[in-house]
């Protein structure tokens, strides 16, 4: 005998074994025709509107035309467009930036959101597991925006509801093989908002002539090279500790010559003084003279010239105690930066254990105390493990040029800088003095190139700063 369910017919129950219990019928619930069309004809109005508001430019480019042809016949179509054509390209020929910014790229992004993201969304997320297929419905993360600048794409794409943003770091080579580029990056734009930047071509392929001295004493921010969007990359000295850390011929040289570079009106004002520890000789000794008897090559010359750099340290902190929290370059009180060529040559490779033990303390001393006294500390390392350098993590701001290994790159960066897009292990050797910059004040890397300081150009500024010496 059938039980009667609340709500449902005895008829719409069915047994299909006779030995088993009562089997559900699933109820088929039709939607009036009537009401598909509506919620079609809903969803089309709305996807017009949005896109005419998207994408003003490239709706004109693609309307005009068919407007003019379907109201006024190709007669009238063909000179009025001709005539359209014929302004944008005298733009784009005369002024080529305004053009770009203006129509060229909105007109590229919403050529790549349809061809490139749009096209492959649906496949590069579900086979990457950042959305889900589950009972012949997509789950997948939405595409806002593709915004187009000089050499990449930045895809904007709301989450869906539970990823983590550590779900997106982790499937950077699903996503760049996905749509056709050499890389992706993740940035946040906000609580379940996040960036990716499709590169389109590598804007740093190039080497950068030395950056000219500047005319104005300063202290920094210095400017070191360019950044992919081809605006110049400033360096914060003064006031923090940097790490470059490459393996051989990764440019390191490049880094600390642009810094000194940077630097060397200020250092002719006298509100800037370069310490330098040269212990491979090869590096620093070629610009000797702008170093004076601050200079230091074996390993006891170097213990020593860190001891004096923490004593002036000492000094100053005693003095300032009470008196200012931030030090303030002056003649009398310069800021000293300590530049260390190779400093794994003075800490894990030092054969002599005191003096290894002293110099590590030294720059212990100078990395956790020198930077409210105006003390700095610029190191070039080769290899960054573990044991080679323990006092890695006392430099808040981090560079990692060209390394042999992937592991290495959060070991010099700090935890998840690989999977925010450094990729400092494929940069390409042919790039020396390309860099991913990690500052104590944003986890995102910023990819730079160091513009090359050549041997002429260093003995430039050593001629004008001995020649204003003198
Ligand atoms: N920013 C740069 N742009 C173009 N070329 C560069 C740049 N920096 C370095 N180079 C080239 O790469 C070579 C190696 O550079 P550099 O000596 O600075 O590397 P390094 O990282 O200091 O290597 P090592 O640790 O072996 O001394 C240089 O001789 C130069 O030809």
């Amino acid at each position: 005998m059938l039980k009667r369910f609340p709500g449902g017919e005895v008829h719409n129950l069915v047994s299909t074994t006779p030995d088993t219990a009562v089997v559900f019928k699933p109820a088929v619930i039709k939607t009036p025709a009537i009401l598909t069309i509506l919620i079609f004809v809903v969803r089309s109005v709305v996807g017009v509107i949005r896109t005419l508001f998207v994408h003003p430019v490239a709706v004109t480019v693609v309307t005009t035309p068919v407007v003019l042809l379907i109201g006024y016949g190709w007669e009238v179509a063909v000179p009025v467009v001709a005539a359209l054509v014929s302004i944008p390209s005298a733009w784009a020929l005369t002024h080529r930036a305004s053009f770009s910014h203006w129509i060229g790229r909105r007109l590229l992004a919403f050529w790549r959101r349809v061809w490139i993201y749009r096209r492959h969304w649906q496949p590069v997320m579900i086979v990457s597991g950042l959305g889900r297929h589950l009972q012949g419905r997509d789950y997948l993360p939405k595409l806002l925006r593709v915004e187009c600048d000089g050499w990449a794409d930045r895809v904007t794409v709301k989450m869906l509801t539970g990823q983590a943003v550590k779900d997106w770091t982790d499937r950077i080579e699903h996503l760049a093989h996905g749509f056709g580029a050499m890389s992706c990056r993740v940035t946040v734009a906000k609580s379940g908002r996040v960036v990716l930047t499709f590169p389109r071509r590598d804007p740093l392929a190039e080497p950068l002539p030395a950056v000219p001295i500047p005319e104005r004493p300063s202290v920094g921010p210095v400017e070191i090279g360019r950044c992919e969007d081809g605006t110049p990359y400033l360096l914060n000295i003064h006031g923090t500790h940097v790490l470059v850390s490459g393996s051989t011929g990764a440019g390191k040289g490049s880094w600390l010559w642009s810094t000194i570079r940077g630097l060397l009106a200020a250092m002719r004002a006298g509100l800037v003084q370069v310490w330098a520890l040269d212990p491979k000789r090869m590096e620093l000794s070629f610009g000797r003279a702008l170093f004076g008897n601050r200079y230091a090559a074996s390993p006891e010359e170097c213990a020593d010239l860190l001891d004096a750099a923490v004593s002036v340290m000492q000094e100053r902190a005693d003095r300032f105690a009470g008196v200012r929290r931030f030090h303030v370059p002056t003649v009398a009180d310069p800021f000293v930066l300590v530049v260390v060529d190779e400093v794994a040559f003075l800490t894990a490779y030092q054969s002599d254990k005191g003096l290894r033990q002293r110099i590590a303390a030294a720059l212990a001393t100078l990395t956790t105390q020198g930077r409210a006294v105006g003390v700095g500390v610029m190191a070039a390392l080769q290899d960054p493990r573990k044991e080679v350098i323990n006092i890695r993590n006392l430099f808040p701001d981090k560079i990692a040029l060209r390394l042999d290994e992937s592991e290495q790159v959060d070991m010099v960066l700090g935890d998840g800088a690989r999977d925010r897009g450094a990729l400092a292990d494929r940069i390409s050797p042919s790039t020396p003095g390309v860099g991913y910059v990690r500052l104590e004040s944003s986890p995102d890397p910023i990819r730079v190139r160091a513009a090359y300081v050549s041997d002429a150009d260093i003995r430039d500024m050593v001629a004008e700063f001995v020649g204003e010496a003198r």
